[in-house]
């Protein structure tokens, strides 16, 4: 086991954001957070990167409590595009070493990967938020990093470009802990899936055990159809809007 969520809870002003949240995630799995607006995704996943401290369990990395290791920090001011990829590359350099042809070769294949490539000597605070978040994913991914922690990585993103980054982390064999609302790009790119509501985890398994229309009913409060993907036997789930007025 990779990364461990160990009885997680995190407390602000006397209410539990997270409660007792423990997930398993395995080498080279994608393992997904669902849950309705204000669950707690995001605030598990600073935990996991450490923006957060929680206030009682532990995330553990190779059983390493990761609170005890030092907190790298970034910013991303007025740099340019190569320049913030190329930035991912710093946990991999001595001092000020420059990039060598490998690194360089490295964040130009990234950059044609998540198709910003054309962007390359434009200042990042000059993009749209999709160009954006693929700059950013860029640079998540010429991290080569252990885990990736992704927070809605398709906030933004046209399909086209959902549909490339999620194909892109499945074929990187990346360990992948990701935060996504489309429940149904969750079945298509995760091994398992963690639900999330007020708090707590309520349910986790594979896309199929988890996505139910009785879950989907009881956690988000709405109907839905799950019929498997014609193709891949993924569940996917068709919704259907009110009858009108
Ligand atoms: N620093 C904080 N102080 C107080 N409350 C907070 C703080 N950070 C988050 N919260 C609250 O904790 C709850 C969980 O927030 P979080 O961002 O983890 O939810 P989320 O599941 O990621 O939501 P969304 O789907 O809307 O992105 C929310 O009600 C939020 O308002």
């Amino acid at each position: 086991m990779i990364l461990r969520l160990d009885a997680l809870g995190v407390e602000r002003n006397g209410r539990a954001l997270v409660r007792d949240l423990s997930l398993e995630v395995g080498a080279g799995q994608i393992v997904g957070l669902v849950g309705p607006n204000g669950s707690g995704k995001s605030t598990a996943l600073r935990c996991v990167y450490r923006a957060l401290a929680p206030t009682t369990g532990a995330v553990l990395l190779h059983d390493r409590d990761l609170t005890a290791l030092t907190q790298e920090g970034g910013s991303e001011l007025d740099f340019t595009v190569a320049e913030i990829v190329a930035l991912g590359r710093a946990p991999h350099l001595r001092g000020n070493q420059a990039l060598g042809a490998r690194e360089q070769e490295l964040c130009r294949r990234a950059m044609t990967q998540l198709d910003v490539l054309h962007l390359a000597d434009r200042g990042v605070l000059t993009l749209s938020g999709g160009e954006r978040q693929r700059v950013l994913a860029a640079r998540a991914l010429v991290q080569e990093p252990e885990v990736l922690v992704l927070d809605e990585p398709t906030n933004h993103l046209d399909i086209r470009h959902q549909i490339e980054l999620l194909t892109l982390l499945r074929a990187s064999g990346l360990t992948v802990v990701i935060v996504l609302h489309d429940l149904n790009l969750a079945a298509a790119v995760c091994d398992r899936i963690g639900v999330l509501a007020e708090g707590a985890l309520v349910a986790a398994g594979t896309p199929r055990e988890v996505l139910t229309a009785r879950l989907v009913r009881a956690v988000f409060g709405i109907d839905a159809t799950v019929v498997p993907h014609p193709l891949t036997g993924d569940p996917q789930l068709l919704y259907s809007l009110g009858a009108p007025a």
